[in-house]
């Protein structure tokens, strides 16, 4: 084979005329990516936009999956531990034993950046939808390479397969003595909301239909509020955080919200409340994010909702395993409304603020009782789909969800899911970025409420403000100090296709 002969000349230019084409446009910028993709190519490894994923340096994907998700894991593996320690019983504490060396394995498997592999039957029901998704979309993909959401959701199957392959520790939450602390932490916000809220409200005497409306309208939009920043209360995030930083992330005082509402980017609160002053004793879901204080907010919201008879039941979907630290699993949300009730959680409080947050958990149990407040837990919600993929991976929950009048999704990864967690421009229409869950026939009508924490963001009237905040306050994206209110629609009302 000929290399490198000198003499050899490059070959003349051969030049073809285009003068018959049409021209180039005088703008390139006008020339868009083909994105969001034709449905038809749209897959869990091929989201509309570009995925996040974790080989990406310099992102929040990179930083979590080479740095958050091990310290979450080593700090998973000390609760264990502690655990272990108080033990009597040889049979359990060898068996625990078991789940350390496997949590152990995994880190391993996180730190070398592994393949994915299937998740091993652990008689849970969810294995097929985890396994199908894996070997259709994930085959040789590892812990960097796949999507970042999906890579990310897969960790904390597997951190429960660690314990679901045992005899005594099946059910055993990693996160709980977490949640519970946080909780105890946040004494100053819940008792401003419990001694606000403890007596049923009322509008004030003598006030004409008018202002009675506008009184709720003031009421609805603080409250949104509280329910929307509670969400700011993020324990994976909190891994260093001080009490002060805590209180002023939980500050619920009228001139912070005031301060607050300018930090919402994309707000449809208007919208939203001519829906909930039209519900009239409707159903209201939240698919909840997380426990603590966080649950505690979105409780005090749903309270309201139930007391101005906007709503007449109200369903809270949870999490059937430990998810992303501080996800509320029907432990935590028992544990919250028994803690409001009979706790002992704070001291130097007084008596009043005390009795303030008894009769609050007396109320929401009894609300449980009477069935107006429904907890549920759809394997759906810990599985590694987006929620593009609800419609078809689990059409008995779309159904289901068709019936609300209105579906809260409350944070952060909430929000990641419904937009496939992918670089749609901020411009892009919340609609447009949640796809089937907008356009089905029988879509409910959705509205998320989240701080913002990571990269994705849509539904920005103006697109250029993020292009600002890209330059002027690096970070904007993960300090979760901005926030959306979006609604979608939907096409309540029409009857639910499956093809
Ligand atoms: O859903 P949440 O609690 O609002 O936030 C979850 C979160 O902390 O976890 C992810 C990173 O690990 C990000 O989506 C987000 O910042």
């Amino acid at each position: 084979m000929r290399r490198n002969n000198g003499a050899a000349r490059p070959p003349k230019k051969t030049v073809i005329s285009l003068g018959n084409l049409p021209p180039k446009p005088t703008d390139l910028a006008s020339i868009k990516p083909p994105y969001p993709y034709t449905p038809s190519r749209i897959d869990p490894n091929n989201p509309p936009w570009p995925a996040y994923r974790g080989y990406h340096e310099y992102s929040f994907a990179y930083a979590t999956m080479g740095v958050r998700l091990p310290t979450i894991l080593g700090k998973a593996i000390s609760d264990t531990i502690k655990t272990l320690n108080e033990q009597s019983d040889e049979e359990r504490i060898v068996d625990l034993i078991g789940c350390i060396n496997r949590m152990e394995r995994l880190m391993k498997d996180l730190t070398n950046n592994d393949v994915l592999r299937p998740i091993i039957d652990d008689g849970e029901g969810d294995i097929p939808l985890w396994n199908k998704e894996i070997t259709q979309f994930f085959r040789g993909k590892d812990f960097m390479s796949a999507p970042w959401v999906f890579a990310e959701a897969y960790k904390y199957r597997r951190l429960h397969e660690c314990f679901s392959v045992s005899k005594y520790w099946r059910d055993y939450d990693v996160f709980f003595r977490q949640k519970c602390e946080t909780f105890s932490r946040s004494a100053d916000a819940v008792f401003e909301l419990s001694t606000r809220f403890a007596l049923p409200f009322s509008l004030g005497k003598g006030l004409d239909a008018t202002q009675k409306e506008q009184a709720l309208k003031a009421m609805f939009k603080e409250l949104t509020q509280i329910c929307l920043w509670g969400n700011s209360t993020d324990l994976s995030l909190l891994i260093n955080m001080s009490e002060e930083d805590i209180k002023r992330l939980q500050s619920t005082g009228g001139e912070q919200l005031a301060a607050t509402e300018k930090n919402i980017l994309g707000n449809d609160m208007e919208q939203l409340w001519d829906l909930v002053k039209s519900l009239n004793g409707g159903r209201v879901d939240f698919v909840l994010d997380n426990a603590g204080f966080e649950l505690y907010c979105d409780l005090v919201y749903a309270d309201y909702l139930i007391q101005s008879g906007h709503a007449s039941v109200i369903h809270f979907h949870g999490k059937r395993l430990p998810w992303f630290v501080s996800d509320v699993t029907r432990k935590d949300w028992d544990w919250l409304l028994n803690s409001c009730l009979y706790g002992k959680l704070f001291a130097e409080v007084s008596e009043s603020e005390t009795a303030s947050l008894r009769i609050l958990g007396e109320r929401w149990k009894g609300y449980v009782k009477e069935g107006k407040w429904i907890y549920e837990q759809h394997p759906f919600w810990c599985s590694g789909y987006a929620f593009w993929d609800l419609h078809t991976e689990a059409p008995d929950l779309f159904l289901h969800l068709s019936d609300s009048n209105l579906v809260f999704f409350k944070g952060d990864l909430n929000h990641r899911k419904l937009t496939y967690d992918c670089a749609a421009p901020a411009s892009t229409s919340f609609e447009t970025a949640i796809g089937p869950l907008a356009r089905l026939p029988g879509a409910p009508p959705i509205c998320s409420l989240r701080t913002i924490k990571s990269d994705v963001v849509v539904g920005l009237p103006d697109g250029a403000v993020a292009d600002r905040l890209d330059e002027q306050e690096p970070g904007w994206k993960i300090s979760g100090k901005y926030a959306i209110v979006l609604l979608s629609d939907g096409r309540p009302g029409e009857p639910v296709e499956f093809n």
